[in-house]
């Protein structure tokens, strides 16, 4: 390609760039517009709700349908991502607590979910990120709920049954992990690998046939992990790319997970009622009482009715022995008459229903 003709098509692209650069300002002043409007229709005593993540989820679907390329699907929607959450930002700034500290997946999660326009407070524990929710510091939490190598995160699901929630968004994340170094390790002399325990068991035959002989230690998160490697010369963490780059660390190893479709499925927390997209999933806890028979009457109104159950999880229900409750996903909005009819069936046999929430299925 010659001078002239790369010349040519720099000018193209700065033109174009101007361009960009005026619509996403007028969208900007789109959005501050609908809070100006959002405003001033209040009634009496109402607080203004400027996010909407069924709006968003809206929008990112028509980008995807309408995308022509070469820019991938995914690609393009993560970038009006950005531009939604920076319009939003405008609006108001959202508060967002995730399971810390700084360089966890579920920081890579709420970024993904939310975009970088907002405000994150990394919590030392999930509960915490729940107890940040509920006191009102914060508009909305992030928590990691399952994975498809380790299944799922206990501490979520028990938080759910202390806590009044509302589940408001769902976000999959590929988990990568790296086995990863200081500048000071001595790489043949690693005695110790720091890592969370659920990334030490999604790691575990390549740790069995790698370093069948280290002491593997489990601690609070890949991030801590990474942190710890820092300072120390004879030990290694496994962790992922935030981690790697906020601490500094070069892999030694990388994509070390067992399976190569290791991915986490993160919540979004709130207070704010969702409403239907048309493309919904929706979060129910039920505590049966303890029959034969009972888990089965507890199903078949979704099989009448054609409700497809994405997970069922059963735990302990914490108020006796030997009693469970059981979470359960399941495809539709609960404002959806045929979900309805099903609620009220299982709300007759349950020895108690609660609904944590419907929400937009995951679009990114
Ligand atoms: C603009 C709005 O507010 C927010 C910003 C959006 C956007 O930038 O597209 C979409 C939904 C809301 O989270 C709206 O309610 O439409």
């Amino acid at each position: 390609m010659s001078e002239q003709e790369l010349k040519a098509l720099r000018l193209r692209i700065d033109a174009l760039d101007e361009k960009v650069l005026e619509l996403i300002s007028e969208r900007a002043r789109c959005a501050q517009e609908v809070a100006r409007v959002k405003m001033a229709t209040l009634t009496e005593g109402e607080s203004p709700v400027f996010y909407r993540p069924e709006r968003e989820a809206q929008v990112l679907k028509r980008v995807m349908e309408r995308n022509q390329g070469p820019l991938d699907n995914e690609e393009m929607a993560r970038l009006f991502r950005e531009i939604m959450s920076s319009c939003l930002a405008l609006e108001q700034p959202l508060k967002v607590a995730y399971l810390g500290p700084e360089g966890t997946f579920t920081q890579a999660a709420a970024m993904k979910h939310f975009g970088h326009a907002v405000i994150s407070k990394p919590m030392a524990a999930i509960d915490e990120v729940f107890r940040e929710v509920a006191a009102g510091a914060v508009n909305f939490g992030v928590v990691p709920v399952e994975n498809s190598t380790e299944g799922a995160v206990n501490h979520t699901l028990d938080s759910f049954l202390e806590h009044d929630m509302v589940i408001c968004g769902e976000v999959e994340l590929r988990i990568h992990h790296h086995l990863l170094v200081g500048e000071n390790t001595k790489t043949d002399s690693i005695s110790r690998i720091y890592s969370h325990a659920q990334s030490l068991a999604q790691c575990r035959k390549w740790l069995d046939s790698h370093y069948p002989n280290v002491e593997r230690v489990a601690v609070s998160s890949n991030a801590e992990a990474a942190k710890r490697v820092k300072g120390e010369w004879n030990s290694a963490a496994i962790a992922g790319d935030m981690a790697a780059s906020l601490y500094g660390l070069t892999r030694l190893a990388e994509k070390i997970e067992d399976r190569p479709d290791n991915s986490t499925r993160f919540l979004m927390i709130g207070s704010q009622e969702v409403p239907p997209t048309g493309d919904d999933k929706t979060s129910i806890i039920v505590s049966m009482s303890n029959k034969p028979g009972a888990l089965h009457e507890l199903l078949v109104p979704f099989h009448d009715n054609g409700i497809d159950l994405t997970r069922i999880e059963t735990r302990p229900s914490r108020s006796g022995k030997w009693t469970y409750v059981f979470f359960i996903d399941f495809v539709g909005h609960h404002r959806d008459p045929l979900v309805k009819g099903v609620l009220e069936k299982i709300s007759q046999e349950a020895v108690a229903l609660k609904v944590l929430g419907s929400y937009p299925k995951a679009v990114l």
